[in-house]
């Protein structure tokens, strides 16, 4: 049996603007460095130690991290980061306020767009600043990999790949990982882990900065799930 932990970044500014964020790299807030630092500590008081973590590189997963491993004083493990652990790219609803867009579109349309697997926010342009490919951190990604929106079904084809690239041969190796990402890069790979259906993965929500354990077998079916808190 192998254990895996899952952590859904603090409460960032955004989130707390209810505001659609996406790829946007906002910082947590003060409550989201609180609840970081808190995982960290109920993670250390079960007694949890890692060998390795993974992230995105959005600041707000990246620092989440660090702060665990600050007060698990295992600053020193390494860390990989990677652009297929990003929250899904939110298109053109980045920025937006959630109410607002509900007040604009209808409760129905904004819910769509939040949680059916299949169905796509508004696209952007690539002329739009919000365009990944006039990032630097995303230089080296193909054009075919630059989203200019995304559904979640997209999502988990580029978070599986890293999955089964670099997580599971870590835990082949029996190490021990910590994974801090994005409520839907999240959803995501829980979606695949437990092979969830779209229609019970639409009612999946996962709450910020609280540590979620995977006991999973040998051939990484999972046995049990629980949140830590
Ligand atoms: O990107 C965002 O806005 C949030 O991190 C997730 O938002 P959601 O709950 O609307 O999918």
């Amino acid at each position: 049996m192998q254990k895996l932990v899952l952590i859904r970044h603090g409460e960032s500014v955004w989130n707390h603007e209810n505001r659609f964020t996406g790829w946007t790299d906002v910082d947590l807030s003060a409550n989201g460095y609180t609840q970081a630092h808190k995982a960290g500590q109920i993670l250390k008081q079960h007694g949890y130690n890692f060998d390795i973590g993974f992230t995105s590189v959005l600041k707000r997963a990246i620092k989440t991290l660090h702060y665990v491993l600050e007060e698990l004083d295992h600053l020193w493990i390494p860390v990989e980061k990677s652009w297929r652990l990003n929250e899904r790219f939110y298109g053109a609803l980045q920025g937006l306020n959630k109410d607002e867009t509900i007040a604009k579109y209808g409760a129905e349309q904004v819910q769509k767009w939040r949680r059916d697997p299949n169905e796509h926010p508004p696209a952007i342009t690539k002329d739009d600043d919000r365009y990944p490919g006039k990032d630097l951190r995303y230089q080296h990604l193909t054009e075919r990999e630059l989203p200019l929106t995304e559904n979640l079904s997209e999502t988990m084809d580029r978070v599986l790949p890293f999955w089964q690239e670099h997580i599971m041969p870590a835990m082949r190796l029996n190490q021990k990982v910590i994974i801090s990402a994005h409520g839907n890069s999240l959803r995501a790979l829980v979606k695949y882990i437990d092979k969830l259906t779209d229609e019970e993965v639409t009612n999946l929500e996962i709450p910020t900065g609280t540590p979620l354990v995977y006991e999973l077998d040998d051939q990484f079916n999972r046995i049990k799930h629980y949140y830590l808190e």
